[in-house]
């Protein structure tokens, strides 16, 4: 019996921002970031969004496009680091606005008697909450699990981080009927203690609260959502930890060079070229060539053969990441669903494909594991209509772009918006000082 994916559907913050008007305005020349990293438009939230109903938006549709029932579902694991609330699961909150809209047709509380619950490991998180989900449904063929990935990218204005920012969710069916990719059970892991990237809880003081009120607008934010990051050390502890984990993954599976038998290498995407800025290592040592020096680093990475191989195994993945952006715990199932709809579009056979995936997680932690194609993955795929999906997003210029980020906005940029919405948050009820109440708009 085999075990993995057996649905998939996403959900992308409903605004846009051009990244060539970040670059003009930033001072940065637009080709570093277009041609450089892969950049081309920025998803990001409106102000009755967040990770929240990012989640609950890719539950619905996940439910609603596979027909599923919501009471067969045993568990619903969310990967996050973007979580609202330092105790109560963001899970909670889109499983709940996700029973509110299934009510008519299934009942109160649908998901009364489901496991649901957060896990953060930085970006990786969601490949943790997947792993977890395997296991569960291996022990319990019978069993349906849901693991959703939803994150909002939020970098500091101005800072280098700013423009690999973005957002949204991915949501996973977990099953023994692995109708999308079957998920071999081996998982090549590596784990170093490092700050490349953290979120600290904001430290502050009674008194630092009473003097200058305008740094706590809300008086309820415990983190800081804009993380602290050295970006060309985020990078190498990426590349160190894949390295360390591919290793693993060689050594556990008794393979050589495996990723040459992989169809496409998917990886957490940071910005749309990570991946393929990244794999020049593993690629000249698997390949005997000389890596020490910048020099030969960058003769790898522009050599024919190593374009030739991007253009065959990574290219694809890269795609909705340059349309969207960072998604954190989403990216790496984004890069999936953007090969694989590519290759659908163009009428490609994938069936009985090896899949390899990379996963990174500030922190730090990468997973590396493979999965097979199968043969049903265009019964799957045909729900998705990603880059068309992507076409009906609200762009936004700018200044809206920095007010929004700065949180100055009280009202939707787009007041007709469709779907789940933050529609207050409490500030005066000692007892309920912080909940958050969401809405939907049909
Ligand atoms: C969160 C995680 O997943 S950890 C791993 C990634 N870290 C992050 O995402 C943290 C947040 N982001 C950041 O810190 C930064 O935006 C980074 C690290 C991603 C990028 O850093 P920067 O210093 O802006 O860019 P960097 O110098 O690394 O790369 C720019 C690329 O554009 C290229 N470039 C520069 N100018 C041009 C140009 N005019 N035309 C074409 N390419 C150009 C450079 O050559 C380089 O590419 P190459 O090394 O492949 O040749």
């Amino acid at each position: 019996m085999g075990f993995g994916i057996e649905a998939a559907s996403y959900y992308v913050p409903s605004l846009y921002l051009e990244i060539k008007d970040l670059a003009e305005k930033r001072g940065i020349e637009p080709a570093k970031l277009e041609k450089g990293l892969g950049l081309h438009k920025m998803g990001f939230p409106d102000v009755h969004e967040d990770a929240a109903t990012f989640a609950a938006e890719a539950l619905l549709k996940l439910i609603k496009d596979y027909n599923l029932n919501p009471k067969e579902i045993s568990r619903i694991y969310l990967g996050t680091e973007s979580a609202i609330d330092a105790a109560k699961p963001t899970a909670s909150y889109a499983m709940q606005m996700a029973e509110k809209v299934l009510e008519t047709e299934f009942g109160e509380r649908c998901f009364k008697n489901c496991d649901v619950v957060d896990m953060t490991f930085a970006c990786i998180g969601a490949v943790d909450a997947l792993h977890n989900s395997l296991d569960f449904v291996r022990v319990n063929p019978e069993k349906k699990a849901i693991v959703i990935a939803s994150d909002y990218a939020k970098y500091e204005l101005a800072s280098s981080g700013e423009y690999t920012q973005g957002g949204g969710a991915v949501a996973l069916l977990v099953s023994a009927k692995p109708d999308l990719i079957e998920i071999e059970n081996n998982w090549g892991v590596a784990t170093e203690s490092v700050f490349d990237f953290f979120k600290p809880r904001r430290q502050f003081k009674k008194e630092d609260l009473e003097n200058s009120p305008e740094n706590f607008p809300d008086k309820i934010e415990i983190f800081t959502d804009e993380p602290v990051f050295d970006g060309q050390y985020s990078n190498q502890c990426y590349q160190d930890r894949i390295r360390e984990a591919y290793n693993h993954y060689k050594e556990i599976t008794k393979r050589d060079k495996p990723y040459e038998d992989w169809k496409y290498l998917i990886f957490h995407l940071p910005y749309a070229f990570h991946g393929k800025r990244v794999f020049t290592e593993i690629y000249s040592l698997e390949n005997g060539l000389s890596y020490e020096t910048q020099d030969e680093q960058k003769t790898v990475a522009k050599s024919e053969d190593y374009l030739n191989f991007i253009n065959k195994k990574i290219e694809k993945s890269q795609r909705a990441s340059s349309e969207i952006g960072n998604m954190y715990t989403a990216s790496i199932f984004m890069a999936l669903l953007s090969a694989m709809q590519t290759s659908f579009n163009e009428n490609e056979e994938l069936a009985g494909n090896e899949i390899g995936f990379l996963g990174y997680g500030s922190g730090s932690k990468s997973k590396v594991f493979a999965g097979k194609v199968s043969e049903n993955w265009k019964k799957v795929v045909e729900k998705w209509n990603l880059f068309e999906n992507l076409k009906h997003r609200l762009a936004i210029d700018f200044d809206t772009y920095e007010k929004l980020h700065r949180k100055q906005l009280e009202h939707s940029v787009n007041p007709d918006y469709k779907g789940f919405g933050l529609q207050s948050v409490e500030l005066e009820n000692p007892v309920l000082k912080g909940a958050r109440y969401y809405g939907y708009k049909g």
